[in-house]
């Protein structure tokens, strides 16, 4: 265990470290399809498989054995996150204003690929933060990638979700090498419009290489969590919250930032013995606790502290928060999501919604009796930039 005393000076797993090794495995990949895919596998997952995509057979050998408390477990959250999504999913919209008739319709994306972590353990649940918003939006064509286990099978509760969320394909490749086979297509993997998912650094990176030809969510890497507690905070929770975050590895940072000493030496005490890499610092105010929250902008944000929701308009940055009675370990399992921002990204974006497969379409129509002032707004604007056929083109139907 390592405990530091003070706040994480800046990621020591960041992602641009690691661009130009990944890049040479997206360049390999766009080269030689198929085998580069065969290939990395056996290199970095130590499985040997004869074919990318699991076939129809080997789904339903793969799926054996997957123990029926599991399934309802996941049928459970499929039904609370899908009538989430369908209640935040947003509506066509239009307007008149001076005239016309303004409008926003929203359309899902054509087809999207999941990638979901699976190089130490299994994350089913990331399949559902990410295939149900997914599927409420209509996405058209769901593909589903995830590395291998042992016995070249993807995790049997991952090919469950993957059903219900009705995936065209699954892949059992992970890694940089799975996300290049995404967006530039192989003999068996199809290209996507959009690439969605968390996963370690070498995946975050991969997907920051090709967004030039695909369309990315953001950087979902290493899990972070930071805490705020005050001296009303239990040590045994705030303890124990820290230790699940800390369950993904050692390059996730664990920050508790607390109001007091007491609650400090205790929760130090009570990690001592567990793996993980924590940071645990004192500071004179709640103030300087959120002040500090919002320049580290974490994945996860816990307020153990009283009152917490009174101070829920003073956090800007944060991919989720979690409060009052909730532990960040409930929002892993039942949502609204956890494919967060890493990195200090949640300074621009938040969690994974049912936004992420659609898009807004604006609409203009019927500006037969458009006002006149906003009309000539137009052609101003129009030939103070030069061009006349716009303001002409703008006028022509109204003279
Ligand atoms: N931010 C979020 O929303 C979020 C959500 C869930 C999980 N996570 C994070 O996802 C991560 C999952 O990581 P993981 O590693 O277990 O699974 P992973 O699926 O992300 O990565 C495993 C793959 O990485 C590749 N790889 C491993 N070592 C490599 C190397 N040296 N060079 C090139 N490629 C290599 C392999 O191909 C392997 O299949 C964890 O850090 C977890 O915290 C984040
Ligand atoms: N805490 C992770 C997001 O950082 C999500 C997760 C999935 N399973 C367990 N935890
Ligand atoms: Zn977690």
């Amino acid at each position: 265990m390592t405990v530091v005393h003070g706040i994480p000076k800046q990621s020591q797993y960041d992602v641009s470290s690691v661009l130009s090794y990944v890049r040479q495995i997206v360049d390999d990949v766009r080269r030689r399809g198929d085998t580069a895919l065969i290939e990395y596998t056996k290199k970095f997952d130590g499985v040997d498989i004869d074919s990318v995509e699991l076939g129809s057979d080997a789904k339903i050998k793969c799926l054996e054995g997957l123990d029926n408390e599991v399934k309802n477990a996941i049928d459970t959250v499929y039904e609370l996150l899908t009538k989430f999504y369908e209640e935040f999913k947003p509506r066509d919209f239009q307007v008149e204003l001076g005239g016309v008739k303004l409008g926003i319709m929203w359309k899902p994306i054509g087809s999207v690929g999941i990638y979901v972590p699976g190089g130490r353990k299994p994350y089913p649940s990331t399949l559902l933060m990410a295939g149900v918003p997914a599927q409420v939006a209509k996405v058209h064509r769901i593909y589903v990638a995830s590395p291998p286990n042992k016995i070249g099978c993807v995790d049997p509760a991952i090919i469950y979700v993957s059903q219900l969320i009705n995936a065209q394909s699954i892949y059992r490749v992970g890694g940089a090498q799975i996300i290049a086979a995404m967006a530039y297509g192989t003999e068996t993997v199809k290209k996507v419009d959009k690439i969605v998912g968390p996963g370690n650094i070498y995946v975050q990176a991969a997907k920051i290489i090709v967004r030039d030809v695909v369309g990315i969510d953001g950087v979902e890497g290493p899990t972070e969590l930071v805490i705020i507690a005050d001296e009303s905070a239990d040590p045994n929770q705030v303890a124990l919250d820290m230790m699940a975050q800390s369950e993904h590895g050692l390059e996730s940072p664990i920050v508790l930032i607390t109001t007091s000493q007491k609650l400090a030496l205790a929760v130090e005490n009570l990690i001592k013995d567990s793996k993980g890499t924590f940071y645990i610092h004192v500071v004179e105010s709640l103030e300087e606790a959120l002040a500090i929250a919002n320049e580290l902008a974490p994945e996860h944000l816990s307020l153990h502290i009283n009152e917490a929701y009174k101070v829920l308009s003073s956090i800007d940055n944060a991919g989720a928060i979690s409060a009052g009675t909730s532990p960040p370990a409930l929002i892993d399992y039942i949502g609204p999501n956890h494919i967060l921002p890493t990195n200090r990204w949640s300074r621009v974006r938040g969690a994974l919604t049912v936004y992420d497969f659609l898009k807004p379409i604006a609409i203009l129509f019927d500006d037969k009796n458009i006002d006149k002032k906003i009309l000539r707004a137009a052609e101003t604007l129009a030939r103070y930039e030069g061009f006349d056929f716009h303001a002409k083109s703008i006028v022509m139907r109204h003279v």
